[in-house]
């Protein structure tokens, strides 16, 4: 793939100025696809480490982050053909294609820190795995998993080369667990994006942190330099659910039904309570007959910081289909959640227990659960997680 030239500042005037070459730095304080602007495109993995060796499992990670950083910058992580004896380095899919804002993001899971790695005293207390919650029909091959890669891009053949090309490396000493595309970003994580929308038809990520929001970030989204494990100073949680939407019962029933489950307006995203899709929800406002306008089971008043005690999680999710489901004949489709915090337990873990009486619920049904800690950004020479092995 291409990396594209840098503007210089001379060219000449007559000329069109070149694209921004879409390159999302690699290295930096955190690592990019948290707080960098949502991509269109999700190819997400879990894998197990089925190697016991320590060394084997650093000898990965620094290669693995060599190949991470080439192919944000477009770049294939080694040669396609050449040597006609010899596999190629690269699968080549990629290959022409730009880096279309490639982030590619590694999260460790709990498993990571049993017995076999000298990793037992390093797991910060933030990362156990999470409670069960009501109406959990979680698949437990399609949840968990010692690591995790997020990679994000415009371009879904560039995210899924990324994935497919870490995984080959890691033959021998990781296997992946599961595997999920995603389309369709289902949140905004800058002031500058327009809103999307879910497959229920609904903007989603009107009221999420933003990532030029530093003051949101650092309290809520980052892990502070006062945690137990140094090495996560800097670092994210990512919590990830597969939920599967009824699409087909929710599209048979009423708009009214529909906006009331969530408490906004289906075309402008507004809440009951106000006109334009920024305005602020007013849960307390009351109908004439006294019922609140916001209804008490509405999706936006359970998830809302007021009814969780001002807990605020990044959303980062994406739309996804896996085709139909044999048994039902119905699609099998719904929303790959991601959301970022500095703690699950004070984050996604009330807001979802606090969801238990969604409204939301009867349309909607978690198949998946993930819980991984992702390190800071490595600086310059370092790999991922260095700060956890040394
Ligand atoms: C536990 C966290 C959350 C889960 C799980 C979740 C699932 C889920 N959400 C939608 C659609 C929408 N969510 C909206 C807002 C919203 N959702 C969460 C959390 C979870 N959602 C939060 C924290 C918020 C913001 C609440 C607020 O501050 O008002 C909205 C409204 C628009 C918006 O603000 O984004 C929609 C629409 C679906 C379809 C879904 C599961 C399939
Ligand atoms: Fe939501």
């Amino acid at each position: 793939a291409g990396t594209g030239a840098a503007l210089t500042g001379c060219e000449s005037s007559s000329k069109a100025a070149a694209p921004a070459p879409a390159v999302v730095q690699f290295r930096g304080a955190h690592q990019a696809g948290i707080a960098t602007p949502a991509q269109d495109r999700l190819a997400f993995a879990a894998f197990d480490v089925t190697t016991t060796r320590r060394a084997d499992l650093i000898d990965l990670l620094q290669r693995w982050t060599a190949a991470a950083e080439k192919m944000t910058r477009g770049e294939p992580v080694g040669s396609v053909e050449g040597i006609e004896e010899s596999v190629p380095a690269d699968t080549g899919e990629a290959t022409g294609l730009a880096a279309a804002n490639l982030t590619i993001t590694i999260g460790f899971g709990p498993g990571l820190f049993d017995d076999r790695f000298g990793l037992a005293g390093r797991r910060p207390e933030a990362l156990r795995e999470l409670p069960a919650f009501k109406g959990d029909e979680l698949v437990p091959p399609i949840s968990g998993g010692d690591l995790c890669i997020q990679a994000c891009a415009d371009d879904p053949q560039v995210a899924f080369h990324a994935v497919r090309n870490l995984n080959r490396m890691g033959f021998g000493v990781t296997a992946m667990r599961w595997f999920q595309l995603g389309f369709g970003r289902t949140s905004s994580t800058t002031t500058s994006q327009q809103t999307p929308r879910n497959l229920l038809g609904f903007k989603d990520g009107t009221k999420n942190v933003n990532g030029d929001d530093a003051r949101d970030l650092n309290e809520h989204v980052w892990v502070g330099s006062d945690t137990d494990q140094a090495w996560m100073s800097g670092g994210s949680y990512l919590v990830s659910r597969k939920i599967r939407m009824g699409i087909e019962s929710w599209d048979r029933d009423r708009i009214g039904d529909q906006e009331a489950v969530f408490g906004r307006t289906k075309v402008e995203g507004a809440p009951l309570t106000g006109k334009r899709e920024h305005d602020v929800p007013d849960l307390a406002a009351k109908a004439a007959d006294g019922t609140p306008v916001i209804p008490a089971h509405a999706h936006i008043r359970l998830a809302s910081p007021d009814s969780n005690g001002g807990v605020k999680i990044l959303r980062r999710g994406y739309s996804f289909t896996d085709g139909v489901d044999p048994l039902t004949g119905q699609l099998d489709a719904g929303l790959f959640f991601i959301c970022f915090q500095s703690d699950p337990a004070t984050g996604f873990v009330p807001v979802q227990r606090n969801l238990g009486t969604d409204a939301l619920n009867e349309y909607i049904k978690h198949m998946s659960s993930g819980v991984f800690a992702c390190p800071p950004g490595a600086a310059a020479g370092e790999y991922w997680g260095q700060r956890l092995f040394s």
